[in-house]
């Protein structure tokens, strides 16, 4: 079983052929409904070198003496943008095997004396570093919003009702990471990344061509394949179901959907569960870009996905949530040291 790969070309066209948009945006809502998880192939929006340049750039950042690399420590910000060290993380109580390096939408009036509202600090002594990073945030950001539309179209949504949606993430306040995974050692029965889902809208992942590190948990729908639920959060652990491998493939990105998506269509979509072992012999680099609603974006239900539900439905209605309240809850953890990025 693999993912299914989704060529957004035809949402970059300005000579819209709408049957070719049709067609995209019905594979992401079939991708959607069943995966969560999709490869979006975006060869034609950009220079397959571009993000490649990106990991080598994180490669460099990575190999630095460690005190260079604590110069940029996210404690000397808000407990959020910046570096984080090997280990320092930890998913479901184990220590993730990964250092990264964040970056968050920029803020106006910066303080770093509040959760989520400091600067973003680039590593100065690797030249380019900053130009590129922050290039390549400006056009994720421009495929967040054709991603949208194009899902909106695929979710049956009105025109009124796409600009209404596009009104809750035209200002995303986006998060940037690169991460650095060295091997596992041989006899470790950790992780480098544990079973999370993530919380936001929709993440790009782009990661250097190491096989068999991303993980993605796809829930057992019939047939027998022994399920392997080694490290899922206990919540999850009696759920029967099959991790793949979601290897990457040249020009595209791995895309997942977070937990907003869950609740703008009231559960008809579902963030999937992921993970990385990475055992190989290389150092691998991952650079996920996490589009996400505004700060103030009111969450709730969309009509239309309540209108594919069916109004007889009695599918308890999700909770509306305030983006940023909901963000703050989920890094205020990592803010006072308690909770992991990727706990949920
Ligand atoms: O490195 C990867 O392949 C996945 C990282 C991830 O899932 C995350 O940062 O949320
Ligand atoms: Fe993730």
């Amino acid at each position: 079983m693999s993912l299914p790969i989704i060529s957004i070309a035809p949402w970059l066209r300005t000579d819209s052929d709408i049957a070719a948009r049709t067609t995209t945006s019905k594979a992401l809502h079939e991708a959607c409904l069943e995966f969560g998880f999709f490869y979006l192939d975006i060869s034609e929006f950009v220079d397959p070198a571009v993000p490649e340049e990106l990991t080598t750039l994180a490669r460099q950042f990575f190999a630095l003496p460690q005190e260079e690399k604590d110069k940029i420590s996210l404690s000397h910000q808000d407990y959020a943008r910046g570096y984080q060290r090997l280990k320092e993380n930890v998913t479901n109580g184990k220590a993730d095997n990964h250092e990264g390096l964040d970056f968050y939408r920029p803020v106006e009036h910066p303080d770093k004396s509040r959760p989520l509202w400091g600067e973003n600090q680039f590593p100065d002594s690797i030249p380019g570093f900053r130009d590129k990073y922050e290039a390549w945030s400006e056009q994720m950001k421009i495929l967040g919003l054709i991603v949208m539309e194009a899902m909106a179209l695929g979710l049956g949504m009105t025109t009124e009702e796409w600009l209404d949606l596009r009104g809750q993430v035209d200002d995303s306040f986006w998060v940037m990471r690169a991460i650095g995974y060295p091997p596992l050692p041989g006899d470790s029965d950790g992780f480098s990344c544990g079973a999370h889902k993530d919380y936001g809208c929709l993440t790009f992942l782009y990661a250097d061509p190491t096989p068999s590190a991303l993980q993605v948990f796809l829930p057992q729908v019939e047939g027998s394949a022994i399920p392997d639920t080694t490290g899922l959060p206990a919540e999850q652990g009696a759920e029967e179901g099959v991790w793949i491998t979601a290897d990457p493939i040249p020009g595209c990105v791995v895309v997942n959907i977070g937990e907003m998506w869950e609740v703008w269509t009231n559960g008809l979509y579902k963030s999937t569960l992921h993970r990385v072992i990475h055992r190989s012999s290389n150092y691998r680099i991952s650079v996920p870009f996490f589009f996400e609603p505004n700060f103030d974006a009111h969450i709730k239900p969309l009509a239309a996905a309540k209108r594919i539900q069916g109004v007889a439905a009695t599918i308890p209605e999700k909770q509306p949530v305030v983006y940023g309240d909901f963000l703050l809850g989920k890094v205020g953890n990592n803010f006072t040291g308690g909770k992991g990025k990727y706990d949920n």
